[in-house]
């Protein structure tokens, strides 16, 4: 039975072509996604990078584990491993000293000892990092760190917390409260499952192929492009929607997957009337962090050539004296680079990690000054000069206005909840339907979070007409 209701869909990142998949299965015909960009993954983005055109990901990178997407996936699609173990990790030190890489990734486990630590994170008051490092520093005194010098474990703590304010997006450790990382699940299996040279944008083409078999439909030519949304009006029983191009939609339905930075941005002349009080809420108490990455395309594998065998990432220790050094520099901005790690199936690409709070310097800079940077820090880690990187590319999420940043994190009592809620009209219609990444509330912040929050509102439509 086809299904004639007309729903309109904002935003064609995993959340939006989720939701379309599930509603075009579902024989509704009348589903259209605007998007402001020119292309399908919002913040899945792979790209062609480098002499053999293996792609890699400037967004969305790895399945984190087990998940809905792997499950999903696993029998048609072959998933590589980063394999990123503490045991293939070399810490360097810009003084002249080698590190004893035992003692350090003695210390550097104890980033996810602490993170296990579930029960004592939900009683906590305190900021996540408070607890971590007051946790971190009680551990070290116990005898089995023994002959560990403070200086070293100073130096991988600022390590760690670059590591987690990559992964949550935030800039400092104390936006992150303890008892929100305790509601944290982490599936099982490797956080580093790869989609080898092809791309994160793999998922979204296998939800592509399955309706083309199923239904003979091809979402993406669903897909308006450069159609950027400036206003809902969800007045009457029916929405009208206005985009900068001057163009307008009427529809029963509008599923608006935009960023929780756009909405954070942008709901108060977005939608008319304003949205509920316990909408704004939510959308100001989930927090929306920043991050970024640089991948280098060298002429030999970099790793292999300038480190043991087995090692796949490396990181720079900072002592504090450098880093209050470099601070009042522009290349402050390195401070946030967690590692370089290997890319999975490629031999001549490393790519870097960074974290916030200067990522807007890291944007700013052309690529020859991020290039300089990189190299000025890396032969002064690695007490020799250096080859140059052939090719770089690297993200700018936090200056691109499709997006102004990266995740959601930090989310505390009902927030994603309420985010999620559909609003509804007198006649119970769900007139406004929220998806987005940052309206799971299980897997907030993540591709498979953003994919079932997709499914989760075509749902609501489809149980809706079900009554
Ligand atoms: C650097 C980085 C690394 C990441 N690493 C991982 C990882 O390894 N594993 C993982 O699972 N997740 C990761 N994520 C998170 C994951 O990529 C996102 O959670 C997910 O892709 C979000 O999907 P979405 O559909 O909710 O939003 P989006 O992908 O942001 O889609 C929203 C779409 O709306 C469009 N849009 C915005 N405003 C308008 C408007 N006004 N009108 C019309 N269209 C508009 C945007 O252009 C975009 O295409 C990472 C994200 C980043 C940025």
């Amino acid at each position: 039975m086809e299904k004639s209701q007309k729903i309109l869909i904002i935003g064609a990142g995993a959340s939006g072509i989720s939701a379309a998949q599930k509603l075009l299965e579902n024989n509704y015909q009348h589903v259209f996604i605007l998007e402001a960009s020119n292309r399908i993954g919002g913040r899945i983005h792979s790209i062609p990078f480098g002499s053999t055109g293996f792609k890699i990901d400037l967004g969305g990178q790895w399945v984190s584990g087990e998940n809905d997407i792997y499950y999903m996936m696993k029998d048609s699609f072959k998933f590589g491993d980063s394999n990123l173990t503490t045991d293939r990790k070399y810490f360097l030190s810009s003084d002249n000293n080698e590190l004893d890489q035992k003692k350090c990734r003695k210390l550097y486990d104890l980033l996810d000892e602490i993170f296990e630590l579930e029960d004592e994170l939900s009683k906590s008051e305190e900021t996540f990092g408070q607890f971590f490092s007051r946790k971190y520093y009680e551990r070290i005194k116990s005898s089995s760190f023994k002959g560990i010098d403070k200086e070293l474990a100073d130096k991988m703590l600022h390590q760690i917390n670059t590591i987690w304010n990559a992964y949550f997006g935030s800039t400092n450790l104390d936006q992150v409260p303890a008892k929100y990382v305790s509601t944290l699940e982490l599936s099982e299996g490797s956080e580093f499952i790869t989609w080898r040279d092809k791309g994160f944008i793999t998922f979204l083409d296998f939800l592509n192929n399955k309706l083309k078999k199923e239904k003979y439909i091809d979402i993406y030519d669903k897909v308006l492009f450069n159609k950027k949304v400036k206003n809902i009006d969800w007045s009457s029983n029916q929405a009208t929607i206005k985009c900068e191009d001057g163009s307008e939609f009427l529809v029963d339905h509008v599923i608006v997957t935009i960023s929780l930075g756009c909405l954070k941005k942008h709901h108060q002349t977005m939608f008319t009337p304003s949205l509920p009080k316990t909408k704004i809420h939510a959308i100001e108490d989930i927090q929306y962090g920043v991050a970024g990455k640089v991948f280098l395309e060298f002429e030999e594998n970099f790793i292999k050539k300038h480190f043991p065998s087995r090692i796949n990432q490396f990181a720079m220790l900072w002592s504090e004296a450098e880093r209050n050094e470099l601070r009042g520099t522009d290349k402050k901005w390195l401070l946030g680079i967690y590692s370089f790690m290997h890319v999975d199936g490629s031999d001549k690409i490393i790519e870097g990690f960074i974290s916030g709070a200067d990522i807007l310097e890291f944007e700013s800079k052309c690529d020859e000054d991020i290039i300089a940077d990189i190299m000025w820090m890396l032969e002064n880690f690695m007490k020799k000069s250096l080859e140059r990187p052939k090719n770089i590319k690297r993200s700018f999420w936090s200056t691109d206005n499709n997006f102004y940043g990266v995740y959601s994190f930090g989310s505390q009592g009902n927030s994603v909840y309420d985010l999620a809620q559909p609003l509804l009209k007198e006649n119970k219609s769900p007139i406004l339907l929220f998806g987005g990444e940052a309206a799971d509330e299980h897997d907030s912040g993540f591709v498979h979070g953003a994919m079932n929050s997709g499914f989760r509102v075509a749902q609501e439509i489809i149980d809706y007409y079900h009554k």
